[in-house]
Protein backbone atom coordinates (compact mmCIF):
# COMPACT_ATOMS: atom_id res chain seq x y z
CA UNK A 1 0.00 0.00 0.00
CA UNK A 2 0.95 3.26 -0.82
CA UNK A 3 0.09 6.54 0.46
CA UNK A 4 0.21 9.54 0.03
CA UNK A 5 -1.45 12.66 2.64
CA UNK A 6 -1.80 16.39 2.30
CA UNK A 7 1.82 16.32 0.73
CA UNK A 8 3.08 19.60 0.11
CA UNK A 9 6.41 20.67 -1.77
CA UNK A 10 8.14 23.68 -3.04
CA UNK A 11 11.11 24.67 -4.65
CA UNK A 12 13.22 27.43 -2.96
CA UNK A 13 15.12 29.47 -5.98
CA UNK A 14 16.92 32.29 -4.80
CA UNK A 15 14.85 34.15 -2.16
CA UNK A 16 12.00 32.86 -4.03
CA UNK A 17 9.96 29.89 -3.46
CA UNK A 18 7.59 27.96 -5.83
CA UNK A 19 5.24 26.00 -4.67
CA UNK A 20 4.98 22.40 -6.47
CA UNK A 21 2.34 20.30 -5.16
CA UNK A 22 -1.03 20.97 -2.92
CA UNK A 23 -2.45 19.09 -0.66
CA UNK A 24 -1.91 15.99 -2.70
CA UNK A 25 -3.61 12.81 -1.61
CA UNK A 26 -3.46 9.30 -3.04
CA UNK A 27 -4.18 6.00 -2.03
CA UNK A 28 -3.24 3.01 -4.59
CA UNK A 29 -3.54 -0.96 -3.28
CA UNK A 30 -1.02 -3.51 -3.45
CA UNK A 31 -1.10 -5.46 -6.81
CA UNK A 32 -2.36 -2.06 -8.58
CA UNK A 33 -1.27 -0.15 -11.72
CA UNK A 34 -2.12 3.33 -11.80
CA UNK A 35 -1.09 6.20 -14.34
CA UNK A 36 -0.35 9.43 -12.88
CA UNK A 37 -0.86 12.07 -16.48
CA UNK A 38 -0.88 16.14 -16.24
CA UNK A 39 0.12 19.02 -18.30
CA UNK A 40 4.05 19.21 -18.54
CA UNK A 41 4.58 21.27 -14.93
CA UNK A 42 1.84 19.90 -13.27
CA UNK A 43 4.30 18.31 -10.64
CA UNK A 44 4.17 14.71 -11.96
CA UNK A 45 7.89 13.70 -11.41
CA UNK A 46 8.08 16.15 -8.22
CA UNK A 47 5.37 13.39 -6.94
CA UNK A 48 6.99 10.34 -7.77
CA UNK A 49 10.71 11.91 -6.43
CA UNK A 50 8.96 12.38 -3.23
CA UNK A 51 7.95 9.41 -3.23
CA UNK A 52 11.19 7.42 -4.32
CA UNK A 53 12.70 9.77 -0.82
CA UNK A 54 14.94 11.22 -3.45
CA UNK A 55 13.56 14.80 -2.48
CA UNK A 56 11.79 15.99 0.82
CA UNK A 57 8.87 17.99 1.17
CA UNK A 58 7.67 20.72 3.80
CA UNK A 59 4.27 19.02 4.91
CA UNK A 60 2.67 15.68 4.57
CA UNK A 61 2.86 12.06 4.66
CA UNK A 62 4.00 9.63 2.60
CA UNK A 63 3.38 5.91 3.49
CA UNK A 64 5.58 2.82 2.28
CA UNK A 65 4.05 -0.58 3.24
CA UNK A 66 3.64 1.08 6.47
CA UNK A 67 5.95 3.15 6.91
CA UNK A 68 6.28 7.13 7.29
CA UNK A 69 9.00 7.88 5.07
CA UNK A 70 9.42 11.07 7.26
CA UNK A 71 9.77 9.02 10.50
CA UNK A 72 13.17 7.36 8.48
CA UNK A 73 17.29 8.09 8.20
CA UNK A 74 18.40 8.88 4.90
CA UNK A 75 19.68 5.34 5.50
CA UNK A 76 16.42 3.40 6.34
CA UNK A 77 15.16 4.92 3.41
CA UNK A 78 18.07 4.03 1.12
CA UNK A 79 16.95 -0.01 2.75
CA UNK A 80 13.01 0.76 1.69
CA UNK A 81 14.15 1.89 -1.55
CA UNK A 82 16.58 -0.92 -2.37
CA UNK A 83 14.26 -3.37 -0.54
CA UNK A 84 10.85 -1.93 -1.27
CA UNK A 85 11.21 -0.09 -4.89
CA UNK A 86 11.85 -0.82 -8.46
CA UNK A 87 12.88 2.12 -10.82
CA UNK A 88 11.82 2.43 -14.54
CA UNK A 89 13.04 5.59 -16.57
CA UNK A 90 12.35 7.31 -19.99
CA UNK A 91 16.14 6.78 -21.08
CA UNK A 92 16.42 2.23 -19.81
CA UNK A 93 19.47 3.18 -18.13
CA UNK A 94 21.22 0.06 -19.02
CA UNK A 95 24.82 -0.23 -18.51
CA UNK A 96 26.49 -0.69 -22.42
CA UNK A 97 29.21 -2.97 -21.30
CA UNK A 98 27.27 -5.20 -19.65
CA UNK A 99 24.81 -8.12 -21.75
CA UNK A 100 20.69 -8.22 -21.00
CA UNK A 101 21.30 -11.11 -18.12
CA UNK A 102 23.87 -8.89 -16.51
CA UNK A 103 22.27 -5.57 -16.70
CA UNK A 104 19.15 -7.41 -14.69
CA UNK A 105 21.67 -8.95 -12.47
CA UNK A 106 23.23 -5.76 -11.80
CA UNK A 107 21.56 -4.70 -8.51
CA UNK A 108 21.45 -8.26 -6.58
CA UNK A 109 25.09 -8.19 -7.75
CA UNK A 110 26.05 -5.16 -5.58
CA UNK A 111 24.08 -6.09 -2.72
CA UNK A 112 26.42 -9.52 -3.21
CA UNK A 113 23.27 -11.46 -3.11
CA UNK A 114 23.09 -15.37 -3.93
CA UNK A 115 24.43 -15.53 -7.29
CA UNK A 116 22.36 -19.27 -8.17
CA UNK A 117 18.79 -17.44 -6.90
CA UNK A 118 20.27 -14.91 -8.83
CA UNK A 119 20.36 -16.58 -11.93
CA UNK A 120 17.02 -18.83 -11.22
CA UNK A 121 15.49 -15.57 -10.63
CA UNK A 122 16.89 -13.41 -13.77
CA UNK A 123 15.89 -16.45 -15.73
CA UNK A 124 12.01 -16.23 -14.64
CA UNK A 125 12.29 -12.41 -15.59
CA UNK A 126 13.55 -13.61 -19.01
CA UNK A 127 10.92 -15.40 -19.78
CA UNK A 128 8.06 -13.02 -17.70
CA UNK A 129 9.54 -10.46 -20.51
CA UNK A 130 9.88 -12.15 -23.46
CA UNK A 131 12.87 -11.68 -23.79
CA UNK A 132 15.39 -14.75 -22.72
CA UNK A 133 16.27 -15.08 -26.79
CA UNK A 134 18.44 -12.11 -26.06
CA UNK A 135 19.45 -12.52 -22.96
CA UNK A 136 23.37 -12.71 -23.85
CA UNK A 137 22.80 -9.60 -26.44
CA UNK A 138 24.30 -5.69 -25.36
CA UNK A 139 22.37 -3.36 -25.45
CA UNK A 140 23.19 -1.49 -28.42
CA UNK A 141 21.97 -4.80 -30.09
CA UNK A 142 18.36 -4.70 -28.92
CA UNK A 143 15.71 -2.70 -30.11
CA UNK A 144 13.79 0.18 -27.40
CA UNK A 145 11.43 -1.82 -26.45
CA UNK A 146 13.68 -5.02 -25.18
CA UNK A 147 15.87 -2.58 -23.88
CA UNK A 148 13.25 -1.19 -21.39
CA UNK A 149 11.64 -4.38 -21.03
CA UNK A 150 15.34 -5.46 -19.62
CA UNK A 151 14.74 -2.52 -17.78
CA UNK A 152 11.83 -3.78 -15.58
CA UNK A 153 13.16 -7.06 -15.39
CA UNK A 154 16.12 -5.33 -14.09
CA UNK A 155 13.82 -3.10 -11.95
CA UNK A 156 12.46 -6.42 -10.17
CA UNK A 157 15.21 -8.32 -9.44
CA UNK A 158 15.12 -7.54 -5.93
CA UNK A 159 11.88 -8.36 -5.68
CA UNK A 160 10.36 -4.70 -4.66
CA UNK A 161 6.58 -4.36 -4.51
CA UNK A 162 6.24 -1.43 -6.39
CA UNK A 163 7.64 -0.11 -9.54
CA UNK A 164 7.70 3.36 -9.81
CA UNK A 165 8.02 4.66 -13.25
CA UNK A 166 9.17 7.76 -14.95
CA UNK A 167 7.52 7.93 -18.74
CA UNK A 168 8.90 3.91 -19.30
CA UNK A 169 7.18 4.54 -23.17
CA UNK A 170 8.22 8.50 -23.71
CA UNK A 171 10.91 6.78 -26.17
CA UNK A 172 9.47 4.20 -27.49
CA UNK A 173 6.94 3.71 -30.78
CA UNK A 174 3.78 2.64 -30.36
CA UNK A 175 4.41 -1.26 -31.32
CA UNK A 176 6.91 -1.21 -28.42
CA UNK A 177 5.07 0.95 -25.91
CA UNK A 178 2.80 -1.77 -26.06
CA UNK A 179 5.21 -4.51 -25.30
CA UNK A 180 6.08 -2.67 -21.89
CA UNK A 181 2.94 -2.00 -20.66
CA UNK A 182 1.81 -5.59 -21.15
CA UNK A 183 5.04 -6.12 -19.08
CA UNK A 184 3.66 -4.32 -16.59
CA UNK A 185 0.05 -6.34 -16.60
CA UNK A 186 2.48 -9.20 -16.43
CA UNK A 187 4.26 -7.89 -13.37
CA UNK A 188 1.38 -6.91 -11.35
CA UNK A 189 -0.45 -10.37 -12.85
CA UNK A 190 2.25 -12.69 -11.91
CA UNK A 191 4.23 -11.33 -9.35
CA UNK A 192 1.69 -8.79 -7.57
CA UNK A 193 3.70 -5.85 -7.66
CA UNK A 194 2.32 -2.53 -7.61
CA UNK A 195 3.12 -0.35 -10.64
CA UNK A 196 2.83 3.66 -10.16
CA UNK A 197 3.93 5.34 -13.79
CA UNK A 198 4.46 9.15 -14.87
CA UNK A 199 3.16 9.20 -18.38
CA UNK A 200 2.02 12.21 -21.13
CA UNK A 201 0.81 8.88 -23.11
CA UNK A 202 -2.99 7.95 -22.92
CA UNK A 203 -2.60 4.75 -24.80
CA UNK A 204 -0.27 3.36 -22.34
CA UNK A 205 -2.83 4.68 -19.82
CA UNK A 206 -5.69 3.16 -20.90
CA UNK A 207 -4.18 -0.01 -19.54
CA UNK A 208 -4.22 0.98 -16.23
CA UNK A 209 -6.30 0.23 -13.20
CA UNK A 210 -6.72 3.92 -12.66
CA UNK A 211 -5.51 7.57 -13.74
CA UNK A 212 -5.24 9.91 -11.43
CA UNK A 213 -4.75 13.40 -13.56
CA UNK A 214 -2.72 16.55 -12.13
CA UNK A 215 -3.59 20.09 -12.62
CA UNK A 216 -1.26 22.83 -10.94
CA UNK A 217 -0.16 20.30 -8.63
CA UNK A 218 -3.23 19.34 -7.35
CA UNK A 219 -5.42 15.85 -7.91
CA UNK A 220 -7.72 17.13 -10.72
CA UNK A 221 -9.45 14.10 -11.43
CA UNK A 222 -9.09 9.86 -10.99
CA UNK A 223 -10.74 7.93 -13.50
CA UNK A 224 -11.22 4.14 -13.05
CA UNK A 225 -10.97 1.66 -15.56
CA UNK A 226 -13.80 -0.60 -15.86
CA UNK A 227 -12.86 -3.50 -17.88
CA UNK A 228 -13.75 -0.92 -21.70
CA UNK A 229 -10.21 0.07 -22.59
CA UNK A 230 -11.57 1.81 -25.59
CA UNK A 231 -14.67 3.43 -22.76
CA UNK A 232 -11.82 4.33 -20.41
CA UNK A 233 -9.38 5.78 -23.35
CA UNK A 234 -12.27 8.12 -24.34
CA UNK A 235 -12.89 9.34 -21.08
CA UNK A 236 -9.18 9.79 -20.45
CA UNK A 237 -8.84 12.20 -23.71
CA UNK A 238 -12.18 14.15 -22.89
CA UNK A 239 -10.67 15.01 -19.44
CA UNK A 240 -7.35 15.64 -21.08
CA UNK A 241 -8.58 17.85 -23.46
CA UNK A 242 -10.42 19.71 -20.49
CA UNK A 243 -6.85 20.43 -19.14
CA UNK A 244 -5.39 21.90 -22.21
CA UNK A 245 -2.32 21.99 -23.17
CA UNK A 246 0.85 19.31 -24.32
CA UNK A 247 -0.85 16.66 -21.83
CA UNK A 248 -1.25 14.00 -24.40
CA UNK A 249 1.75 12.61 -27.10
CA UNK A 250 -1.44 10.93 -28.42
CA UNK A 251 -3.24 13.13 -29.64
N1 LIG B 1 14.85 21.02 -8.88
C1 LIG B 1 13.96 21.97 -9.18
N2 LIG B 1 14.15 23.25 -8.78
C2 LIG B 1 13.24 24.21 -9.04
N3 LIG B 1 12.08 24.00 -9.70
C3 LIG B 1 11.84 22.75 -10.13
C4 LIG B 1 12.76 21.68 -9.89
N4 LIG B 1 12.23 20.54 -10.43
C5 LIG B 1 11.05 20.89 -10.99
N5 LIG B 1 10.82 22.20 -10.81
C6 LIG B 1 9.61 22.93 -11.24
O1 LIG B 1 8.50 22.33 -10.59
C7 LIG B 1 7.38 22.26 -11.46
C8 LIG B 1 6.91 20.80 -11.57
O2 LIG B 1 7.93 20.05 -12.23
P1 LIG B 1 7.76 18.50 -12.51
O3 LIG B 1 8.99 18.05 -13.20
O4 LIG B 1 7.38 17.82 -11.27
O5 LIG B 1 6.52 18.52 -13.50
P2 LIG B 1 5.98 17.37 -14.45
O6 LIG B 1 4.50 17.40 -14.32
O7 LIG B 1 6.67 16.09 -14.17
O8 LIG B 1 6.43 17.92 -15.87
P3 LIG B 1 6.80 17.13 -17.23
O9 LIG B 1 5.54 16.46 -17.67
O10 LIG B 1 7.22 18.22 -18.15
O11 LIG B 1 7.92 16.17 -16.89
C9 LIG B 1 7.83 22.86 -12.79
O12 LIG B 1 7.41 24.20 -12.83
C10 LIG B 1 9.34 22.79 -12.73
O13 LIG B 1 9.95 23.83 -13.45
Amino acid sequence: MLEVRNLYKSYKTGSKIYPVLHDVNISINDGEFVSIMGASGSGKTTLLNCISGFISYEKGEIILNGKRLKDLSEEEISVVRNENLGFVFQDFMLLDGLTVFENICMPRIIQNGDWRKMEKEANKLLEIFNISEISDKFPVEISGGQKQRTAVARALINEPNIILADEPTGNLDSKSSESVIKSFIEVKKRLGVTVFMVTHDSIAASYCDRVIVMKDGRVFKEIINNGNRKEFLDKLLNILKDLGGDNNDNE
